[in-house]
């Protein structure tokens, strides 16, 4: 058929169509077709089930980014690695390989037995870019659709997506760099939290250590629980023990597992009850609230101590320098302007005004002297878990020898056990023989220096 013949079958065709419009305009009434286009988009729908819902980059509001496609980004994230067969691969910032879902690849999913597809792909846009200024246009922008049955509309516009977002949060906040914090005054400051102590590498006698894992983990996982019985979601830990057992170490540890923030309160640098709530309420979601050594931080009549800042030693207990806080006053003039930071400002700083906040917190303190403390700020409900850190036994000492010299047996274990239930020594004086002095030191030269130290 040549160009002509063509021509002249589609221009009877649409004279045709056009002539058929006229007839339909004309002799059926409005009623009557707003039934049959009813009952052909019906017909289309049974034909066609399948709905979409496209999640585009940026919205079509001054090309903001859209953070519904970031959410589905980073819920497909996993998922993709897993399951799609191809992939693209970015470099994030901090140098990480990031995988994603390459364009045009589908994944399924699926949710209380609801299969769904999600897809992904690229609009580019036709109309000329200027090449110096290309803005992300409505026209040219990444998305990724979710596909499924008409059927289960319900499911996936409302509980799925839902789960979606959830999912996407928790992910992040793994995937976040984790903040630790100090109070100054009536905010925080933060810088990048970098300890690597994770539970493996605590010493600790194994079950014991396993009872504390589980617990936390439990704790992280109990939203609705917590909900239901209409409780904050929070848990306080008392952490006890003499100086160098592993406090501090473990507070990173249950940064570590659980992937929260630390908030590290200083109670001598808090003005007041209201200066301690503003704080409170300035934490994030997923935080763990230290307060170190709370023997030496508040009297329990009320009134903070002399602590050795106070004092004016200049550094605190870990030989950090400390600045004087602006409240700390002289003797003479203490007794003119008592401190207005009061134990029931504590008490209700843990648990009424908890309540307040959104979201799971641990709350720790720690404590050489635990006979020291008022049984009302550590009864439990305040402080739930009370965990003893103690001297090196050798199940501990089996973890500092792995962690410091890579060994599980040795002949001199034996010997070491012996020696480690007769005399205390704290772990970290433990592990403080295990380290290397010069690079010629052997493991036996680091096992023997143990030893000397523990018959001396
Ligand atoms: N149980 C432990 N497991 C592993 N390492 C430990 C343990 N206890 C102490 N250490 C080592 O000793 C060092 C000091 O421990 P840490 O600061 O946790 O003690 P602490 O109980 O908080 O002491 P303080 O009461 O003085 O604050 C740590 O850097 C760590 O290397
Ligand atoms: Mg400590």
């Amino acid at each position: 058929m040549d160009l002509g013949n063509i021509l002249s079958h589609l221009g009877s065709f649409l004279g045709t169509l056009m002539f058929l419009c006229a007839i339909y305009q004309k002799y059926f009434p409005g009623h009557i077709r707003s039934y049959m286009e009813k009952y052909s988009r019906l017909g289309l729908d049974l034909a066609r089930p399948y709905v979409q819902v496209t999640f585009y980059e940026f919205t079509d509001h001054m090309f903001a980014k859209n953070a519904a496609y970031s959410t589905v980004k980073c819920f497909l994230t996993g998922r993709s690695t897993a399951q799609a067969k191809r992939l693209k691969a970015q470099l994030k910032r901090n140098q990480s390989l990031v995988l994603s879902i390459d364009e045009r690849e589908e994944i399924p999913d699926e949710f209380h037995g609801v299969r769904l597809w999600w897809g992904s792909g690229k609009r580019v846009s036709k109309s000329k870019v200027l090449p110096f200024y290309p803005p992300p246009s409505a026209d040219n922008k990444s998305y990724y659709k979710l596909t499924f049955h008409q059927r289960d509309r319900d499911v996936i516009l409302g509980p799925y997506l839902n789960h979606v977002r959830e999912e996407a949060e928790a992910i992040k906040a793994r995937n976040r760099q984790r903040q630790l914090y100090t109070n100054n005054g009536s905010s925080w400051m933060g810088v990048v939290f970098e300890h690597r102590a994770t539970f493996q590498t605590l010493a600790m006698e194994p079950s014991r250590k396993q009872e504390i894992v589980d617990d936390l983990i439990t704790f992280s996982n109990a939203k609705d629980f917590y909900r239901r019985l209409g409780r904050a979601w929070k848990r306080g830990y008392l952490l006890h023990g003499p100086p160098g057992t592993g406090k501090s170490t473990m507070i990173a540890a249950m940064a570590n597992l659980l992937g929260y923030d630390l908030y590290d309160l200083e109670l001598t640098a808090v003005k007041d009850n209201t200066e301690l709530l503003k704080l409170l309420i300035q934490t994030s979601k997923k935080s763990i609230l230290v307060i170190e050594d709370i023997d030496c931080s508040l009297d329990l009549t009320g009134q903070r101590k002399e602590s050795k800042k106070d004092r004016g030693d200049g550094e605190d207990k870990k030989g950090r320098p400390v600045k004087k806080p602006s409240n700390v006053v002289d003797d003479d003039k203490k007794a003119a302007n008592p401190s207005k930071l009061t134990l029931s400002g504590l008490l209700n700083f843990i648990d009424g005004l908890w309540s307040v906040c959104r979201g799971e917190r641990l709350i720790v303190f720690t404590t050489n002297h635990v006979e020291k403390l008022d049984p009302a700020l550590i009864r439990r409900g305040r402080m739930d878990k009370h965990i003893e850190l103690s001297y090196c036994r050798f199940e501990e000492f089996k973890v500092l020898a792995k962690n410091y010299l890579g060994i599980e047996r040795h002949d001199l274990f034996e010997r070491i056990e012996g020696l480690l239930q007769e005399k205390n020594m704290t772990p970290a004086d433990v592990a403080e023989h295990l380290m290397p002095k010069t690079e010629a030191m052997t493991h036996e030269d680091r096992l023997e220096s143990l030893i000397i130290a523990l018959t001396t």
